[in-house]
């Protein structure tokens, strides 16, 4: 299993990266992680093929992390889509995702594909499903409305997402983590719905996680200083992500 970063920015926007998601591309489908501006652009990038994707999961309903969809749900109708495609979606948010489809009136395209909503309690860590040997999980992220990180094991492999969290003791508490995907709104400071990536150094057991990649970036931020400043010290290399970066599984 693969994971693609598609957009690695945080919500103030880019001069470089689009908003924050992510493909797990499995041979068995592939799902994207919140959808940020470009997804039919970022897919044709990476030569994905949109009949491919089995599913959106959605953390939360910040607007860097959604406005994609319809656009996504366009390029589905107009490539002919047949096959379901599922949101995976915080409950309390379902209205909302509700409201947003009919805003863009998909029920008039006519969308010659269904949508299957499944809703999920940011409140109640659980398997969101199951597809051959990738397991994916939700847990409860410290943001400002209800917000969950993705937990992905495959294999024996585990991957966490952070989602947009202040630092989480329920990462820190993991016993495996093969890849940590965490957001780092600024370089350096304490923040309370954020991270930044001073505290994703300080807060986890870095030393313990073989690939550490920090994302939900924000231009001009001192990233690199952070960076080597810590290095110094002896922590092992954590990654800056950019738009198009493979991670493997
Ligand atoms: O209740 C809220 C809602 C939003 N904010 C601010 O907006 C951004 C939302 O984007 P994210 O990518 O989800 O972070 C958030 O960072 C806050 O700056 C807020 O403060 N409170």
């Amino acid at each position: 299993m693969d994971v693609l970063i598609l957009g690695s920015a945080s919500a103030s926007g880019s001069r470089e990266r689009d908003n924050t998601y992510l493909l797990l591309q499995h041979d068995e489908g592939s799902w994207m992680i919140d959808v940020g501006g470009n997804p039919l652009g970022k897919l044709k990038q990476a030569e994905i093929p949109l009949h491919s994707i089995k599913g959106v999961i959605l953390t939360h309903f910040h607007i860097d992390h959604i406005f994609g969809l319809p656009s996504l749900l366009w390029g589905m109708w107009l490539g002919k889509r047949k096959e379901p495609l599922i949101i995976c979606c915080p409950q309390d948010h379902q209205d909302q995702l509700g409201d947003i489809l009919r805003a863009y009136r998909t029920d008039e395209w006519p969308i010659g594909f269904e949508i299957k909503v499944q809703p999920f309690d940011c409140a109640e860590p659980g398997t969101l499903f199951v597809q051959g040997d990738m397991t994916v999980s939700v847990f409860t992220s410290l943001h400002a409305g209800s917000t969950s990180g993705i937990r992905v094991a495959c294999g024996d492999k585990v991957l966490v997402y952070s989602a947009d969290t202040a630092p989480s003791e329920w990462i820190r508490s993991q016993p495996r983590i093969d890849v940590l995907i965490h957001e780092a709104t600024q370089a350096r400071g304490d923040m309370s719905i954020h991270t930044s990536l001073e505290g994703i150094l300080t807060f986890y057991p870095v030393d313990r996680i073989p690939q550490v990649i920090a994302i939900h970036l924000t231009d001009d931020e001192p990233y690199d200083e952070v960076l080597a400043q810590y290095k110094k010290t002896g922590t092992p290399g954590v990654l800056l992500a950019h738009d198009m970066m493979r991670v493997s599984l």
